[in-house]
C-alpha cells in the first residue's frame, strides 16, 4: 500500500502559523468550517449523481455525524459525501487552492502587517479545513471517494509536514478525527455535548443535511419489559437510552419568512455559502410569485476578495430546486459584473437534472436573471449614501464593467457611478447629483482621466472650466475611459472629456488666432513628430500650454495604460494648445516677427511642448534638455533682476 510523507506548501505553513496564533479567541469556528466542508462534499456528490446515479450505491441517506469522546479527548466529524482519493487528499489538504492566484501572497502579507488580525481577514483565504489546527494537536482524515475502491488516510500535527497512506475504508465519505489540544483556562470543552449542540445551533443550523450526534434521551419502558413491585406497579416507566439526535433544524433560510429569520442566522448562512468570514453589507430576501415562483436570498459582501478580478473566479450563486442543491457557481443567473454577490436561488419549476448547457437557453432562467438583476439595482440605489460608498469602494470597479457590457441596464448602472470631482473635496459624487448642480448655461458633463488625483485636479485642461465654475469628474481607473465611451450621455447630457475635442467654451477671436498664424506654423513644423496641430487654446487661463486630442481619439492616460500593458501602439500625435493671452506667447510672437530664423526659436518650441507634457503629469522624452533650458532661463532671469 502506498505511504508517503510530504512537506506542506510554504503558503500553508504560513497560513497555519497565522491561524493558530490569531484565532485563539475564536476557537469554535473550526466546527462550523468542518461541517460546512462536509455539507459541500454531500452537495458535490448529489450534483455528480445527477449524471452518474450509480455512484450513490445504497448509501443514499446523507448525514454529517459528530462523535465526541471525552476519554480519548477526540472529536470526530464524519460525512457520507463525495470523499477524496489519495491524490485529492494531497492536493486539497496540503496546498491552498487560491495560493497560485495573483494577489494571494500580497494579501497574505497585508494581512500579516495589519496590527490586528481579524478572522474576517484570514477568512478570505479559504482556510476552512486548516482551522482544525486551532483546537487539535493532531488531525487524521480518512476518506474514500465515491466510486473508488481504496481509501486514504491523511495525518498531520500541523507543523511542517503530513503523511498520506492508502487504506481500506468500508464506507464512502470522509471522517476527520481531531486529537484535541489541552484547553486553556476558560476554554470550552469540545467533547462536551451541550457545547457542541450550542455551537451547531448558532453556526450551522441551516445546513441542509442532518447533523447527528448520539445523546442521552429517555423513552418509555415497554409494558412487557417493565419490572413490577409487589403491588404490580412498574418500578420505572422511563429509561435512559443513547440515540441519534439531529442537532440542526435543516430549515432552508431562504424558504422561511423574513420576519422569522434572525440577523445572526443570515450572517451564518452567508458565511457558509460565501466561505467568507465577514458580515454581509446588505441582503435581498424575496419570495417571488407570478408566472414563475421562486425564492431568492442574496448577499453583498462587505469586503472585496483579493481575487475579485481573477478570470476563473467562481460566481457566488447557488441554484436550488425545492430546497435540493442543484449547482453552485451558477453564472447563468447573474451577469459577470455582479459576480461578487453570494446567495441562493431556489426555483421549484426547474428540472432537477438541468445541465449547465440547458440553463443557458432556459427561458425561466433568463426570466429569473432579469428580475434579480433589477432587484439588485433597486437595492443598491436605495442604500444609504455612506453605506453605498463603502460598497462602491469595494465593488465599484467591477460594477462599472456593466456599462459597456449590459446595454439594457446601462442607465441604471450609470446612476450608481461615483467619482471625486473638482468640487467634491474628499467626497465622491454620483452623476445625478452632478447634473442637479450643473452651473448656469452648462450643457455637458465634463470629466478628466489620469493617473492620480492631484495631477488631475491641477491639470491645465481644467482652467477654463474652473473659471466658468463648471464641475469636472475626476477619473483615475483605466476602466473609466471604457465606461464613458459606452455611456456617452446621462439624463440627456453628453459626457465630454476636458482634454478632448471642442469644449464649446469661448474661443480666442479670429483676429487673435490670425496674428499667431506664422508662429504656430513654425512651431508645428519643429514639433511635427509629436504634434498634429498647434492652435490657440480655449481651455487655458493661467498655463502656457497643454496637449489635447480629437473628440474620439485615445486620451493620454489610456495611451499610457495600453503601453504599460505591453500593447504595441502607433505614436498618437496630439494637438498643442497655446494660451494666446499669456505674456510668453505675446513675447514669442514679437521675437518671431523680428527674426523668424533666430536659433533660439527652435528651443522655445521644444520647451513649450515639454511644458505641456509636464503639466499633465506626463514624462518628457528629453528631461536633461528640459532641465538645461530651465537652468539657463533661471540664470538669465536672476542676473537680469540683480
Ligand atoms: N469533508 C470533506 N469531504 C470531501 N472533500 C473535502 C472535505 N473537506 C475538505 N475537502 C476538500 O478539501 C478542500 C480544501 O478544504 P478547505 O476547507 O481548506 O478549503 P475550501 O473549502 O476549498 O476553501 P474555501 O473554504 O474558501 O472554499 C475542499 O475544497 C475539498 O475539496
Amino acid at each position: 500500500m502506498k505511504q508517503e510523507t510530504h512537506a506542506f506548501q510554504t503558503e500553508v505553513k504560513q497560513m497555519l502559523h497565522l491561524i493558530i496564533h490569531s484565532l485563539y479567541s475564536n476557537k469554535e469556528i473550526f466546527l462550523r468550517e468542518l461541517i460546512s466542508n462536509a455539507s459541500d462534499a454531500i452537495d458535490k456528490l448529489r450534483f455528480k449523481s445527477q449524471t452518474e446515479p450509480e455512484i450513490l450505491g445504497k448509501d443514499t441517506d446523507f448525514y454529517i455525524r459528530i462523535r465526541p469522546d471525552k476519554e480519548k479527548k477526540t472529536l470526530v466529524i464524519e460525512d457520507n459525501g463525495i470523499g477524496m482519493s489519495f491524490e485529492e487528499a494531497v492536493e486539497n489538504l496540503g496546498t491552498i487552492a487560491k495560493s497560485g492566484t495573483a494577489g494571494f501572497m500580497e494579501a497574505l502579507e497585508a494581512t500579516r502587517k495589519e496590527g490586528l488580525l481579524t478572522p474576517e481577514l484570514i477568512g478570505q483565504f479559504g482556510v476552512g479545513f486548516y482551522s482544525s489546527f486551532i483546537v487539535a494537536e493532531k488531525v487524521v482524515v480518512e476518506s474514500r471517494a465515491a466510486g473508488a475502491e481504496k481509501g486514504v488516510r491523511w495525518e498531520s500535527e500541523g507543523s511542517g509536514e503530513y503523511s498520506v497512506a492508502e487504506i481500506e475504508k468500508e464506507d464512502r465519505g470522509t471522517r476527520i478525527t481531531l486529537f484535541l489540544k489541552e484547553g486553556e483556562e476558560g476554554d470550552l470543552s469540545f467533547t462536551e455535548e451541550w457545547t457542541i449542540k450550542d455551537i451547531i445551533k448558532r453556526h450551522s443550523d441551516f445546513i441542509a443535511y442532518p447533523i447527528l450526534m448520539e445523546t442521552d434521551s429517555y423513552e418509555p419502558v415497554p409494558e412487557e419489559e417493565q419490572e413490577k413491585d409487589e403491588e404490580g406497579k412498574a418500578k420505572e416507566t422511563m429509561r435512559k437510552v443513547r440515540k441519534d439526535e439531529t442537532l440542526n433544524s435543516m430549515k432552508a433560510i431562504w424558504a422561511r419568512k423574513k420576519e422569522d429569520v434572525k440577523e445572526e442566522e443570515y450572517t451564518e448562512f452567508y458565511r457558509h455559502i460565501s466561505k467568507n468570514w465577514d458580515e454581509p453589507a446588505d441582503k435581498l430576501h424575496l419570495h417571488l410569485e407570478g408566472a414563475v415562483e421562486y425564492d431568492v436570498l442574496l448577499f453583498i459582501p462587505s469586503k472585496a476578495p483579493f481575487d475579485l478580478f481573477q478570470r476563473d473566479r467562481r460566481h457566488g450563486l447557488h441554484l436550488y430546486c425545492k430546497r435540493v442543491f442543484v449547482m453552485d457557481d451558477c453564472k447563468e443567473l447573474l451577469p459577470e459584473y455582479l459576480g461578487f454577490i453570494h446567495g441562493v436561488v431556489d426555483a421549484p419549476d426547474l428540472d432537477l437534472n438541468v445541465s449547465r448547457e440547458i440553463l443557458q437557453q432556459n427561458s425561466l432562467v433568463r426570466n429569473i436573471r432579469k428580475n434579480i438583476v433589477k432587484r439588485v439595482f433597486d437595492l443598491l440605489s436605495k442604500m444609504e449614501e455612506d453605506a453605498y460608498l463603502s460598497f462602491w469602494k469595494e465593488f465599484g470597479p467591477m460594477l462599472k464593467a456593466g456599462i459597456p457590457t449590459d446595454f439594457d441596464n446601462k442607465e441604471k448602472i450609470a446612476g450608481l457611478l461615483r467619482y471625486p470631482t473638482t468640487k467634491s473635496g474628499e467626497k465622491l459624487k454620483g452623476l445625478k447629483e452632478y447634473v442637479e448642480n450643473m452651473a448656469e448655461g452648462q450643457e455637458a458633463i465634463y470629466y478628466l482621466s489620469g493617473e492620480n488625483l492631484s495631477a488631475l485636479i491641477n491639470s491645465p485642461h481644467l482652467e477654463a472650466l474652473k473659471a466658468k465654475d463648471y464641475e469636472v469628474l475626476l477619473m483615475t481607473d483605466p476602466v473609466d475611459e471604457w465606461v464613458v465611451d459606452s455611456l456617452r450621455e446621462f439624463e440627456g447630457k453628453p459626457l465630454k472629456s476636458a482634454e478632448k475635442g471642442d469644449l464649446e467654451l469661448e474661443k480666442p477671436s479670429e483676429e487673435v488666432a490670425e496674428s499667431f498664424k506664422g508662429l504656430f506654423e513654425f512651431i508645428q513644423k519643429e514639433l511635427d513628430e509629436d504634434v498634429k496641430e498647434v492652435k490657440a487654446s480655449a481651455r487655458l487661463k493661467e498655463s502656457v500650454a497643454c496637449l489635447s486630442a480629437d473628440a474620439f481619439a485615445m486620451s493620454a492616460f489610456m495611451e499610457k495604460v495600453m503601453q504599460a500593458s505591453g500593447q504595441e501602439m502607433p505614436k498618437q500625435k496630439r494637438v498643442l494648445e497655446l494660451n494666446t493671452a499669456h505674456p510668453v506667447l505675446e513675447r514669442l510672437k514679437e521675437r518671431f516677427t523680428a527674426d523668424p530664423a533666430a536659433p533660439s526659436m527652435k528651443d522655445w518650441a521644444l520647451m513649450l511642448f515639454d511644458l505641456a507634457v509636464v503639466s499633465e503629469g506626463g514624462r518628457i522624452e528629453n528631461p536633461s534638455r528640459f532641465s538645461r533650458m530651465v537652468g539657463e532661463l533661471m540664470a538669465e532671469n536672476l542676473s537680469g533682476s540683480r
